[in-house]
């Protein structure tokens, strides 16, 4: 029997939490030198009752806009694209300000607004008016454009989709191929991610699945099930698929500097905070976690319809974790299964 884990206890109790929130199920997949902890709740299909599966696959959301940041900032170790230029250096009258630079992308303080505040004001009719449109990155930036700009360039820190997908936009203007293209040669391969990909627009997810169940904002309303769609309101911002095991691997070799140049993991890891109590902070397409033990997690949360994820790392990359649960517009869910980190990187027993 595998040697007593206290944390993982608190990692279970977070699971059923989250489940206890609404959440149809849960897991998590902990890893460290010469360990790998896993812990499932509930099921992965509410119709046919299969249980959750620590193998399956699933839209991991915003993880995505790490996995974007990483192929940017390669094409900046390779001096293809400099930080501080202006995008517009780049992608030539896309943006009405030539201010805003690549950094201010990556780092949330473009200004730019974000169009998904309003497509899913209303959580279900936005989500069926577009879970089988496929938009052009044009139409998605032009959707944000027609909205107020939020801050000068670089004043402030406002999380915003139109960001990323901007980033999408240079990738695939600075290598002349798709995004897909640029995820598979420069992380999932190199990595040996068999279970993640990118297959926007195609809406299923293909193999051993999760299937995502939407809260509707109407209390009482039956869940929707959000699995099939193309993610096309998201893109290069949300779209990709992946694996508990997957997104273990890609942290952990991320912060163990097998992607980057030490000098560009250090501007990625370079912070500045987005909450008053000062525990929560942004770098270039990474979220810093200053958790109650004093250990500091880098990592991304990701929020699609039917999905939820956690996957960080400690700077070391020695020590990962990844967490999901299967529904979300339910922020008390969310907010739960993101006690795995302090269970599992804290060592915390069930409160
Ligand atoms: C915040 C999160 N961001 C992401 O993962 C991006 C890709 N997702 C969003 O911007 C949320 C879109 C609406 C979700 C919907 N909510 C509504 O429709 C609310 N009316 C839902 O909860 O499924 C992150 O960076 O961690």
């Amino acid at each position: 029997p595998a040697a007593p884990a206290p944390g993982m206890d608190g990692v279970a109790a977070a699971l059923t939490a989250a489940m206890a929130e609404g959440a149809p199920g849960a897991m998590a997949r902990y890893t460290a030198p010469g360990e790998v902890r896993v812990r499932t709740a509930g099921v992965r299909d509410r119709v046919s009752g299969a249980p959750m599966d620590i193998r399956a696959r699933f839209r991991i959301g915003s993880v995505s806009k790490t996995f974007s940041s990483v192929v940017l900032l390669q094409l900046a170790d390779e001096g293809r694209v400099e930080l501080d230029r202006p995008v517009d250096d780049y992608l030539p009258g896309l943006l009405p300000d030539d201010r805003i630079t690549v950094r201010h992308l990556l780092t949330h303080r473009s200004g730019l607004a974000d169009y998904t505040e309003a497509m899913f004001h209303r959580t279900v009719p936005g989500f069926e008016a577009v879970r089988n449109r496929v938009f052009s990155y044009q139409e998605l930036v032009g959707l944000s454009l027609a909205a107020p700009r939020t801050t000068e360039p670089g004043v402030a820190y406002k999380y915003s989709n139109t960001n990323f997908v901007v980033v999408g936009m240079l990738i695939e203007k600075l290598t002349g191929r798709p995004v897909a293209e640029a995820y598979d040669s420069r992380i999932v391969k190199p990595l040996g991610l068999r279970q993640t990909s990118y297959v926007h627009p195609d809406t299923r997810i293909e193999g051993l699945r999760v299937r995502g169940y939407l809260h509707p904002d109407e209390a009482g309303a039956p869940l929707v099930d959000s699995t099939e769609q193309t993610a096309s309101w998201a893109q290069s911002a949300g779209a990709v698929i992946s694996s508990p095991a997957d997104l273990n691997t890609f942290t952990s070799a991320l912060m163990g500097g097998r992607l980057l140049s030490p000098a560009m993991l250090g501007a990625m890891t370079t912070v500045t905070p987005t909450d008053t109590a000062n525990t929560r902070f942004y770098g270039l397409g990474l979220r810093r976690y200053d958790l109650s033990c004093g250990t500091q997690v880098y990592g991304h949360t990701g929020t699609v319809q039917g999905y939820y994820t956690y996957a960080f790392s400690t700077r070391d990359g020695r020590r990962s974790l990844s967490a999901m649960a299967n529904t979300s517009n339910r922020g008390e869910a969310n907010t739960a299964l993101g006690g795995t980190l302090e269970a599992a990187f804290c060592g915390t027993q069930p409160a």
